[in-house]
């Protein structure tokens, strides 16, 4: 089918293909830099991941040096049509020196902000809280030793000001998004102190205000992870009332809450409360909370509500999957793609239709329409869209895909 019958089809919908494919055009994906190398990064010492993130597997080809990051990430971004962005890790610094997590600076992350310029990319940013012998406890904001405490606010000082330089300098707010891995394996007694001592710590680091045109503060749930079963310092409702009260961004982790849970149907009430949100589009399993997204239900029903509310101007799109059985590459190309089509089949959809139909309790209508319109053409409007950007699609990009990934499996 060609392009302008495609388009034919949805306008008989009512529904403007061409303003669909503006709008994605406009909407920035945040790439993690993690899913690159197994969340290792770039510190002379650090260790496994910890804090009960793990990636398995040992596919050939992990990047090993800031450089061959870099190279697998335009690699990528070649692969994925439109503008985005990459989110960075402290522990991803590029410098021969060698800084504990409180004394890094700006100077030590100076290499990935100049190739940001070079790429035209955005940065979002990340205090890193685990894979260090300060947080062998699992505990880093909420410790009950204030020394160890005051190192991991002085390293969140640290990660605000880096963060707000390189929005300066970029001229793109960066989102400096705080998830710390703190919780108890099993049954605290006391749930309370801890929580008291996370939003002080908390406090004491974001205490001095940043221009928001340069930098965003951002705070992250969880359920569990591994090691932490039974309490999660900060939990959910932790967060949300932080967030409310301290005007910063929610983070809504996709793999962060029960399986049972749909994280799509929080984003409307947390809009309510909040100005911004951040999302970590993720895809759990079990008791893993990050595998590489599909574009299954749970992805399109996300992408739905962004578009059907109105919120993707005051939410900020990340990613958060790793997976070292598979090439990395390909890993951040299939995902980031699986989001855009996603926000494509929600751009193409007639919502005004849709909404009318509810309002009247119709919900025929409703029924009928929505699925109806799963036989439109949606693949045809994602081709005409990577053909606009240049970008490959189908038996190409997986000949790519595969190219790409041989030429890096001799790494060791
Ligand atoms: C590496 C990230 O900070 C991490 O994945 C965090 O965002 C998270 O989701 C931990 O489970
Ligand atoms: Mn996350």
């Amino acid at each position: 089918m060609s392009y302008d019958s495609a388009k034919a089809a949805f306008a008989d919908w009512g529904v403007d293909a061409e303003a669909a494919l503006a709008k994605l055009a406009e909407i920035p994906i945040s790439m993690h830099c993690w899913q690159g190398d197994d969340v290792v990064g770039f510190e002379k010492k650090s260790g496994s991941s910890g804090g009960g993130i793990q990636a398995t597997g040992n596919h050939p080809g992990r990047a090993r040096t800031p450089d061959e990051l870099r190279a697998d990430l335009e690699f990528s971004y070649s692969m994925i049509p439109g503008n985005h962005r990459l989110n960075l890790h402290a522990c991803y610094l590029d410098t021969d020196q060698n800084p504990d997590r409180d004394e890094i600076e700006f100077n030590h992350f100076a290499p990935w902000v100049d190739w940001a310029k070079d790429q035209g990319l955005g940065l979002d940013f990340n205090p890193t809280f685990f894979a260090h012998a300060k947080a062998d406890d699992n505990l880093t904001l909420s410790h009950p030793d204030a020394g160890i405490r005051d190192f991991w606010i002085e390293h969140g000082k640290r990660s605000r000001d880096i963060a707000a330089q390189m929005g300066r300098v970029l001229g793109s707010p960066v989102v400096n998004n705080v998830w710390v891995p703190d919780g108890y394996k099993d049954t605290p007694v006391d749930r309370f102190a801890p929580r008291k001592r996370l939003e002080l710590s908390l406090n004491a680091m974001m205490g001095m205000p940043h221009d928001k045109a340069q930098m965003l503060d951002a705070v992250e749930s969880k359920l569990f992870g591994i090691g932490v079963e039974a309490c999660t310092v900060g939990s959910h409702e932790f967060y949300m009332g932080y967030a409310i009260r301290n005007h910063t961004l929610l983070c809504l982790d996709m793999g962060h809450f029960h399986p049972t849970e749909n994280v799509a149907d929080k984003l409307t009430s947390v809009a309510l409360s909040v100005d911004e949100i951040l999302l970590h589009v993720s895809r759990p399993m079990r008791w893993d909370s990050d595998h590489v997204i599909l574009l299954d239900d749970k992805i399109m029903q996300m992408a739905q509500e962004l578009v059907s509310a109105d919120l993707l101007d005051r939410t900020h799109i990340g990613l958060d999957f790793f997976d070292a059985t598979i090439s990395r590459t390909a890993a951040w190309v299939i995902g980031t793609r699986n989001m855009q089509k996603a926000l494509l089949r929600a751009l193409l959809a007639p919502w005004e239709q849709l909404k009318s139909a509810e309002n009247q309790l119709n919900f025929t209508t409703r029924l009928v329409v929505t699925e109806e319109i799963k036989d439109l053409p949606y693949g045809v409007v994602w081709e005409e869209f990577c053909n606009r950007k240049s970008v490959a699609t189908g038996k190409t990009l997986a000949d790519e895909l595969v190219r790409y990934q041989a030429s890096v499996e001799a790494r060791s």
